[in-house]
């Protein structure tokens, strides 16, 4: 008898590109398996596992630190351990990588489990394509992270016009030459495309099996200048911000009117002041892109205000102190119309009716 290996499946992706919202719909779409998750969020308030929570057979977030950074080879396998463990029953793990994760020192700590049931499944790549052009400008070393992958979900492709889409799909072919891509709108991919349904298929033969030299040829060869230390977080911090008292509608649509350019990524829970408005208002803010979603809090949740904010060069000290300032002045200080700002950019229910968020403020 052989014993079972689990395929660990890997997504990665720039900030916001649509990680656990695909996630999310693997999760709910994939009843015949059974999928154990590695959450990674960038800061200690894991938004992300909040997120999925609920909606998976078994998870395990990692705080505080980057998973490229933060954990080795021996952290991964105790956490790949505890996931694979028998009476769990999982059939595929899937980690998803904070949106600063460097691709290829994950790959390096997956090929270097110790585990004899535990099988790299691949890297699944997952791009905005709304954001990929701004991003790939800014930081070139996005097509590395494309190369790296096995697979590539071009995401968004309800917020970019059919000749863009054409366009994103030439140029990802010429970055990753014989990459398979798909275009996606929230997330929502065929699971088969990322693993195998159905308990412990063999996924050897869709993905290409790497090993070390390969992770090290593109790190030092004909692609390499690169070194592990150039980290994308190397250029950007996160900023986290809680508030147990209500924030004032109006003040805080202020603060992200005039939010700093640098703040590329924002994402958290808010409780607002306003009265019959008093669900949890879920916040997800990526480059020019701006949505709430409403929906009640938990039995027994604290009502709290929790924000990450990521980005380059922002000051943290100085958006701690306007966000301080959002805090409503008292029960009475805010009325229900002061909730118009952020009804604006709740999800619709066919998502594409939304406003988007000052498109053509500068950078
Ligand atoms: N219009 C549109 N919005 C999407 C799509 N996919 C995801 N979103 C939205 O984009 C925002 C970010 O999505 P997430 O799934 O949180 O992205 P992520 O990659 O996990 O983000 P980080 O963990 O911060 O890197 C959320 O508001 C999603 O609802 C899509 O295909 N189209």
């Amino acid at each position: 008898m052989t014993t079972k290996r689990i395929p660990v499946v890997l997504v990665t992706g720039f900030l916001g590109s649509g990680k656990t919202t695909m996630l999310n719909h693997l999760l709910r779409g994939s009843a015949d398996t059974r999928i154990g998750v590695i959450v990674n969020d960038f800061g200690s308030i894991n938004i992300d596992a909040m997120a999925v929570a609920g909606q998976v057979d078994s998870m395990i977030p990692i705080e505080n630190g980057c998973l490229c950074c933060a954990a080795d080879s021996a952290e991964m396998d105790a956490m790949l351990a505890r996931l694979t463990e028998p009476s769990l029953g999982i059939d595929v793990i899937v980690v998803e990588a904070s949106g600063l994760a460097e691709p290829q020192s994950m790959i390096r700590t997956l090929l270097s489990s110790e585990l004899e049931h535990v099988l790299y499944g691949g890297l699944v790549e997952v791009v905005d394509a709304a954001e990929f052009e701004n991003t790939r400008e800014r930081h070139p070393e996005i097509e590395r992270h494309v190369r790296a992958a096995d697979a590539v979900v071009l995401n968004k492709a309800d917020r970019v016009p059919e000749p863009e889409l054409t366009r994103l799909l030439e140029a990802l072919a010429r970055i990753a030459p014989g990459t398979p891509v798909v275009t996606a709108e929230h997330g929502r991919v065929d699971p088969g495309f990322l693993f195998d349904r159905g308990a412990g298929a063999p996924v050897e033969e869709r993905f290409r099996q790497l090993s070390f030299a390969d992770v090290c040829a593109d790190e030092h060869g004909e692609h390499g200048e690169h070194e592990w230390g150039e980290h994308l977080h190397a250029a950007y911090e996160s900023v986290e911000f809680v508030a147990d008292r209500p924030l004032d509608p109006r003040r805080f649509m202020a603060f992200l009117d005039s939010r700093p350019a640098g703040l590329y990524r924002m994402k958290g829970f808010l409780h607002f002041a306003a009265p019959g408005h008093g669900e949890k208002f879920a916040l997800h803010a990526v480059g020019s892109y701006l949505r709430f979603q409403p929906s009640p809090w938990a039995g027994g949740e604290a009502r709290t205000t929790q924000l990450v904010m990521i980005g380059a060069g922002i000051d943290a000290e100085a958006l701690t102190k306007e966000l301080t300032g959002c805090v409503a002045a008292g029960p009475d200080a805010v009325g229900d119309h002061h909730m118009m700002g952020v009804l604006r950019y709740v999800r619709d229910r066919d998502e594409d009716r939304l406003d988007v968020w000052d498109e053509d403020r500068d950078e």
